[in-house]
Order: C-alpha cells, then structure tokens, then sequence
C-alpha cells in the first residue's frame, strides 16, 4: 500500500493562492476566446489585457489516484464581457462520478452546475460558503462580485477534466449577466443544443468502467 507523508498548506487569502503545493497555472483572457457571446466586446477586453490573467490555480497534488485528494485555490480576478461575467472554461470530470467540493475565501460568485441531461443549478459562493459538486455534474465558476473571486477546492486525484463537453453542447444552457442593478441573473443560452442520448449515456457508462 502506497502511502503519503501529511501536508499542510496556507491558503493566502489575500493574493488568492495556496502556500506549500507542487501545482500551478494561469489561465490568460487570450485562453477564453469563444467562451462568450459577445465576440465584440470580447475583442476589446483583449486589445486591453492581452498576455495578463483572467485566472490562475495553485494546487498540492500527493498522487494520482481516486484515493488521493488534489487541493488547491483559484483565484480569478472580476470584471464582464459585454453584460457577461467573467467565467472559467468549466469542466465535466473525465471520470464523471468523481465529485468536489468548492469553499468561497473571499469574493463573491456562482457555481454554475449542469447535468448531462440539461438541468441548470446556480449556487451562490461566498466566504465561509461550501458548494458540494456532485458527480456527473457539469461545473463552472462566475464571478459575479468587483473583487477576486477566491475559492478552495479539493476532488479526487484521478478525476480529469473534460473540456469539451461545453464546446459540443454550443456552451452551457443559461449565462450569467449583470441584471442591470449591480446584480446578476441568467438568460438562456441560444447557442445551446441538449446532449444526445448516446453522448448521456456514454458519460454515466465510461464512470462504470473507470472505477
Ligand atoms: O479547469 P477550469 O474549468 O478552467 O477551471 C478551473 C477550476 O476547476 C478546477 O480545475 C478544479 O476542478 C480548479 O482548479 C478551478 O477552480
Ligand atoms: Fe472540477
């Protein structure tokens, strides 16, 4: 039986990082071209920003099975696109019964969740907050606040991300704007085409057979 040595970490709060990992990445608004609807205004965001971070991600990772638990912190900076905010690329897990669990540290956002099916949950991420991602459920992060949206999470080391299940489906179904208040809301996705059956069905038989 293989075992690891325990590990703590910090969680630096205020630069939106984790202390003590071996894992990092940073997502540049150049890496989210055709995430949002509005093409235009998505142009300009970057004729203004290009080569600085939308996101960046700071992880420990102690090995690569379903019994090690990847940790880490996101950190993405606020803002919109067009009267959209801004969003992650979101991910369905490649071993899709693999949950995770997202703890707000500062900001304020939503975890968008879709079921293969196309049931949409929108659940508000704050300090002291824990969203649980269930299995099987598309997931993405929106920071709908004017400060960093800073987030722990930790999910099973094996799980994968799997990218283009948004790509295929013309997006998620509902977007999250600003509702003109200072809020926000969703509006439908006219872009959004349901998954087949087959594709549903692949995604609950490949977990079958990953675990
Ligand atoms: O992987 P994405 O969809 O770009 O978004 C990053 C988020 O998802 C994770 O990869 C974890 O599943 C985190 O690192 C982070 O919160
Ligand atoms: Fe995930």
């Amino acid at each position: 039986m293989e075992s690891h040595e325990p590990q703590s970490c910090d969680v630096v709060v205020s630069e939106g990082r984790l202390e003590g990992g071996n894992g990092h990445y940073q997502k540049l608004y150049d890496d989210l071209t055709g995430l949002y609807s509005d093409a235009a205004a998505f142009a300009r965001l970057i004729e203004e920003r290009r080569g600085t971070v939308a996101y960046e991600v700071t992880t420990y990772t102690p090995g690569k099975k379903v019994s090690d638990l990847i940790m880490g912190v996101t950190r993405m900076a606020p803002g919109k696109v067009g009267d959209e905010y801004f969003l992650t690329r979101g991910h369905i897990h490649a071993n899709g019964d693999r949950p995770e669990i997202y703890y707000g540290q500062s900001g304020r956002g939503i975890m968008q969740l879709e079921s293969p099916e196309g049931e949409t949950r929108l659940i508000e991420v704050k300090p002291q907050s824990i969203c649980y991602v269930p299995p099987f459920w598309i997931h993405r992060s929106v920071n709908t606040g004017s400060e960093d949206l800073v987030m722990m999470f930790v999910y099973p080391a094996d799980s994968g991300q799997d990218y283009g299940i948004i790509e295929r489906s013309g997006g998620l179904r509902v977007r999250i704007v600003d509702d003109g208040m200072g809020g926000w809301t969703d509006v439908p996705n006219p872009g959004w085409r349901p998954r087949s059956d087959a594709e549903i069905a692949r995604i609950y038989e490949d977990a079958g057979a990953a675990t």
